[in-house]
């Protein structure tokens, strides 16, 4: 019997990061390259008409498992039946911004957006946030939509998890094949924390292949603010790599994975206060992201994961102050 569509909606359709993104969905490396999708490409109004020819060039493509292409402004309609959300449109800050500037530029669309996830999406409904802030944008979709189990919001760290493995990888002359449990705790943000003190390669641990100096100074601020050196040398924030990195969040979200990174509501673990959406080292088994438990944090590691769940507060706090959430 032929196969029912998985029905996936990208929002920002026309944007940057959904260019280098909708591509690959519709040939098969979203979810598997036996599974068929309809798309539906939600914009605003003065940017439809830009998606709809995205549309035409992926019409161009003739790809064998692209089943459907929708286009629309109503987020209603955007996510009726939607199986898979890529909530990725909004604004992308500019040089000089922190991703926390666009709090309340970017705070609005997610409310509504939730809302009508909560009233139109399929039961087996997953979103992964990817528009700046993006965990707070998650928490905001989410409370938004009381109907949906809350561990279906989540927010994209897997952009920081991938730098990270590049950066360790290039010091220590391997393969990123080579690197096993990599961790980003917190937010997606300059504060965020990669942990090579639980990182593996070659059965060492990463922490102990390179000198403190290295690692506290170069290899931490590196990752943690490469998105603005992207934007330094672009003149446009990351768009191909985030693009691939919401296809790893996904894929291995359905299909499961060993150790990586995302971040996803936490129910505690590591002193991180329930319900936030933060950062944590995952599994996914069975289409769920478990938190991988029993992991020694040391002083340093702790220090740094407390200052990012902090701003995790904050940013909070502060959309709850804007009447947001
Ligand atoms: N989590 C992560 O690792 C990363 C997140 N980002 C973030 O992703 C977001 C999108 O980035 P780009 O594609 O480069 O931006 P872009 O400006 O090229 O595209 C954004 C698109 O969103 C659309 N949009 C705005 N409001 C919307 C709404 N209410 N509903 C539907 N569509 C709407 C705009 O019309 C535009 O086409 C930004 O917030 C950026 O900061 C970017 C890179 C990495
Ligand atoms: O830095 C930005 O504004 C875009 C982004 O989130 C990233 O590249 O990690």
């Amino acid at each position: 019997m032929a196969q029912t569509p998985v029905k996936v909606t990208v929002t920002g359709a026309a944007g940057q990061i959904g260019y280098a993104l909708l591509f690959r969905i519709a040939s098969g490396q979203l979810l598997g390259a036996d599974v068929p999708v309809t798309l539906s490409l939600l914009e605003i109004p003065q940017a439809v008409k830009a998606a709809e020819g995205t549309a035409m060039e992926l019409d161009d493509c003739a790809f064998p498992l692209l089943r459907g292409i929708e286009i629309t402004d109503d987020p209603n309609v955007a996510f009726d039946g939607a199986n898979v959300a890529l909530l990725v449109g909004a604004m992308p800050r500019k040089a000089g911004m922190e991703r926390g500037d666009l709090l309340e530029a970017n705070g609005g669309i997610f409310g509504p957006q939730g809302k009508a996830i909560n009233d139109h999406a399929a039961d087996d409904i997953r979103v992964l946030v990817v528009g700046n802030p993006a965990n707070t944008n998650a928490l905001i979709a989410q409370q938004h939509a009381p109907d949906v189990p809350a561990e279906r919001f989540t927010a994209m760290t897997r952009l920081d998890h991938n730098r990270a493995l590049s950066q360790l990888a290039a010091k220590l002359q391997v393969p990123v094949t080579e690197i096993k449990k990599m961790t980003i705790w917190g937010n997606h943000s300059a504060t965020q924390y990669p942990d090579l003190f639980h990182t593996e390669v070659g059965g060492k641990i990463a922490a102990e292949l390179v000198d403190e100096a290295w690692l506290r100074d170069t290899f931490i601020p590196t990752v943690a603010k490469r998105g603005a050196a992207i934007i330094e040398a672009r003149g446009a924030s990351s768009a191909a790599s985030a693009a691939n990195a919401a296809i790893d969040h996904v894929y291995d979200w359905v299909n499961g994975t060993e150790w990586t990174s995302a971040a996803i509501p936490s129910d505690g673990s590591y002193g991180v206060p329930e319900g936030l959406i933060s950062s944590f080292p995952v599994v996914s088994r069975n289409g769920k992201w478990e938190i991988v438990q029993g992991l020694e944090i040391d002083a340093f590691s702790r220090e740094r994961i407390d200052a990012s769940v902090r701003e995790l507060e904050e940013e909070r706090d502060a959309v709850r102050q804007l009447g947001l959430i």
